[in-house]
């Protein structure tokens, strides 16, 4: 078991490179189940949910090749295994599972998934649609078990804004029998993303990224190849770093479109920010004004984006009010930055920042994936040394995320934690 140890207070300059998108990469993978032929993604992000996507995949019979961030999948020898328990349990994204299994096999078994503790993370919406589309869906001992004699497109209106369940009725509809309409569907390019690779298979979608998609079933889908797009909260997460520990970071291989909220965001604070077609300029200063953020659906502020602004505004001078709409108690990052001397309250689903405060180095636990990105970019503007434990969280999601930030001169690194450190970490 590791842990990260960062020496805070060096400025960060240069480039640093994002990786494909990981909240599009844990649905491109299950996606790939439904093709009947070979199908490649381009561009994959180096991180565990990806490692254990693969993993599954294998285990329900596909042959998988991954190498420099190619992953190509052979779906042919698939068969509908059940997979009631084990990986699935490892990461939210496994739900995908469901969807793309019962529109390969009209049948799927898959344990209830696992992913970041931010409070309850219900699936009804997704089943609604499941049930919508002709299947039987039944809860037995923490998995659900789908099944369906024949799928057959249905109108259905999400109760919920629901980026997993827009994306889960899409790929269990893609080869349904006639229309499906997904309505009130959510809008994040990470769905654009999963339509365009179904499409190229050859499904027929109309509407991905607007909240009303239109899905005509089809009989067969083909493989292809694929470019997965950057990952826009990893950006996010740069400038956010860069804006509160660097000088001059240029962000290499964004779609500045995809993050114009946290542009804005930041700009209102007294960031300095210049765009270009796939590079985002982010200079540093020491002077922020304090604003308040709220957490929407896209195109509005992400809330895996929440706890890592958190940090960047204990520099700003003032009351910040962070309000995350999506996840209300995503704050388990809160107690770990107050330890760092940051001033800061939770109230419902806001929490309440007072700055400037120079933050101290301080042992800090990863609670979650953005958590951890959180208390990274706080040891970064940190006075004196961090030590960050619960890095598999991290590694769910930031690929390479030492060396990337090395490579912008920041003083981080692993190491091995003793056997007192492991207990006590697991004790805590
Ligand atoms: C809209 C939004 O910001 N979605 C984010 C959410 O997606 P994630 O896929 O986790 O969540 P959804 O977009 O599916 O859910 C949005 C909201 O709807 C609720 N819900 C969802 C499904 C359901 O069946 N029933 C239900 O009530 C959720 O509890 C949540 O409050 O977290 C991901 C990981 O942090 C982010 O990448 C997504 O951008
Ligand atoms: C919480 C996250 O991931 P997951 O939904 O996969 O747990 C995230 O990407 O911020």
């Amino acid at each position: 078991m590791e842990k990260l140890k960062i020496q805070g207070g060096v400025p960060l300059n240069g480039t640093i490179r994002v990786s494909g998108a990981k909240n599009s990469a844990v649905a491109l993978i299950p996606a790939t189940i439904l093709a009947n032929s070979p199908v490649t993604i381009e561009g994959l992000p180096d991180i565990s949910d990806v490692q254990i996507l693969s993993d599954l995949i294998e285990e329900i019979g596909g042959q998988v090749s991954f190498e420099s961030g190619e992953l190509t999948v052979d779906p042919s020898k698939m068969v509908a295994m059940p997979l009631p328990s084990g990986k699935v349990k490892k990461l939210r994204a496994s739900y995908y599972l469901m969807g793309a299994m019962l529109g390969r096999f009209n049948k799927a078994v898959v344990g209830l998934p696992g992913g970041c503790h931010l409070g309850p993370r219900p699936i009804d919406q997704h089943i609604k649609g499941f049930e919508a589309l002709g299947a039987q869906v039944t809860n037995e001992q923490g998995a659900i078990y789908l099944r369906a004699d024949e799928l057959r497109g249905a109108r259905i209106y999400l109760d919920v804004v629901s980026v997993g369940a827009t994306i889960n009725i899409m790929l269990a509809a893609v080869r349904a029998k006639g229309q499906t309409i997904i309505e009130n569907a959510a809008k994040e390019p990470e769905i654009i993303d999963v339509a365009t690779l179904l499409t190229n298979m050859g499904a027929r979608i109309k509407g991905a990224g607007t909240n009303v998609i239109r899905i005509d079933g089809v009989d067969e889908l083909r493989g292809c190849r694929h470019s997965i797009i950057p990952d826009r909260i990893e950006a996010g997460t740069f400038m956010i770093m860069a804006a509160g520990a660097g000088e001059r970071v240029v962000i290499d291989n964004v779609i500045p479109q995809h993050i114009e909220s946290i542009i804005a965001k930041m700009r209102e604070m007294g960031v300095k920010i210049e765009t270009s077609s796939d590079q985002i300029l982010v200079m540093g200063n020491r002077d922020f004004k304090a604003v308040d953020i709220k957490t929407l659906v896209y195109p509005g502020f992400p809330t895996d984006l929440q706890q890592p602004f958190t940090s960047l505004l204990t520099r700003a001078t003032g009351t910040s009010v962070v309000t995350d709409t999506i996840y209300g108690a995503r704050f388990k990052h809160i107690d770990e930055l107050r330890r760092m001397n940051a001033t800061i309250k939770v109230e419902g689903r806001s929490a309440i920042i007072n700055g400037p405060t120079q933050l101290q180095g301080a042992k800090v636990k990863a609670s979650d994936l953005r958590a951890g990105a959180a208390l990274v970019t706080a040891g970064l503007m940190a006075k004196g040394i961090t030590e960050v434990t619960g890095l598999e969280h991290i590694d769910r999601g930031y690929s390479h995320l030492v060396d990337k930030l090395s490579g912008l001169g920041a003083v981080i690194w692993r190491e091995r934690m003793t056997d007192s450190e492991i207990e006590q970490f697991q004790n805590s």
